[in-house]
């Protein structure tokens, strides 16, 4: 499966954003890829106090633009993530749409991204947002792929419920920042690619060091055996990866850590 990994810049314009994403996807399709990603928030700015201005509701514009965009070129796309509004609330969601356009997952960002690291990155999208409450996870005739947004995937525990529910990829759309960002990020999509033994996709807009939340980048596809494939820098760029899920069940087989689990013993009898 070869699959698309769209690392574009996001400014405040949706319009000049949704432009960008249908571009650089129409580029990237020149190089016969089966599915394009883009990042978390690829047409709204990572605000709080933008999220409702720039949201759409259900089967909004920018969603139809994506339905119509995998239709007309044959091939799935992960819609990064946008302001979803549902009545009252707000959702940071993901949309699958496949190569006849229609939507085939939609991933609620479960875990909500509240921090305040001193002297580092403050952001509480509980502000604005609500946690969607479900794991997802979708077919391809690759394959089956778990689907989560950005901080989902610091939580173990939703990467194996994906595992464990047949996903061969976990597909993240992402934006951690300067502070998280050089801490953590490789280190996290090697981890979870490591403990389940799967690929992880991370796909991060574009830095832009004038805007109040600054997108560390560095978009990543790492295989599972937790090498990385490919790593973007700051700069707006396409990454291509493909994948080979028969490395999946390979790796699964010859280092078996998922069938050695000893469940029983992972808590504390006082
Ligand atoms: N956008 C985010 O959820 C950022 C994140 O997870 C981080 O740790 O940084």
């Amino acid at each position: 499966m070869k699959i698309a990994l769209i690392q574009m810049p996001v400014v405040a314009d949706k319009k000049a954003n949704l432009e960008q994403a249908v571009s650089r996807i129409r580029d990237a399709a020149c190089q016969h890829i089966d599915m394009a990603v883009l990042p978390e928030m690829f047409c709204s700015p990572y605000e709080n106090s933008q999220f409702w201005h720039f949201s759409e509701p259900r089967g909004g514009q920018v969603q139809q633009a994506m339905s119509a965009l995998a239709k007309e070129l044959g091939i799935y796309i992960v819609a990064g993530s946008l302001p979803e509004a549902e009545g009252e609330k707000l959702y940071n969601t993901s949309f699958v749409y496949d190569r006849t356009g229609a939507e085939i997952a939609c991933h609620r960002k479960a875990h909500l991204f509240d921090i305040d690291v001193v002297g580092g990155q403050r952001f509480q999208e509980s502000e604005t947002l609500s946690a969607g409450d479900k794991a997802t996870v979708f077919d391809t005739e690759f394959g089956k792929l778990g689907l989560c947004i950005c901080f989902d995937l610091r939580f173990q525990e939703l990467a194996m419920t994906m595992g464990q529910a047949g996903a061969q990829a976990i597909i993240c759309p992402a934006a951690f920042n300067m502070t998280t960002g050089p801490a953590h990020w490789e280190v996290m999509f090697r981890g979870r690619a490591v403990d389940n033994q799967l690929y992880t996709i991370g796909v991060a807009p574009a830095r832009d060091e004038t805007a109040s939340y600054v997108s560390y980048g560095n978009s990543i596809a790492v295989d599972p055996w937790g090498t990385v494939m490919c790593r973007g820098g700051g700069e707006a760029e396409t990454l291509v990866a493909t994948l080979e899920f028969e490395k999946c069940s390979q790796i699964r087989q010859q280092l078996p850590i998922l069938k050695a689990r000893q469940t029983k013993l992972y808590k504390i009898l006082n």
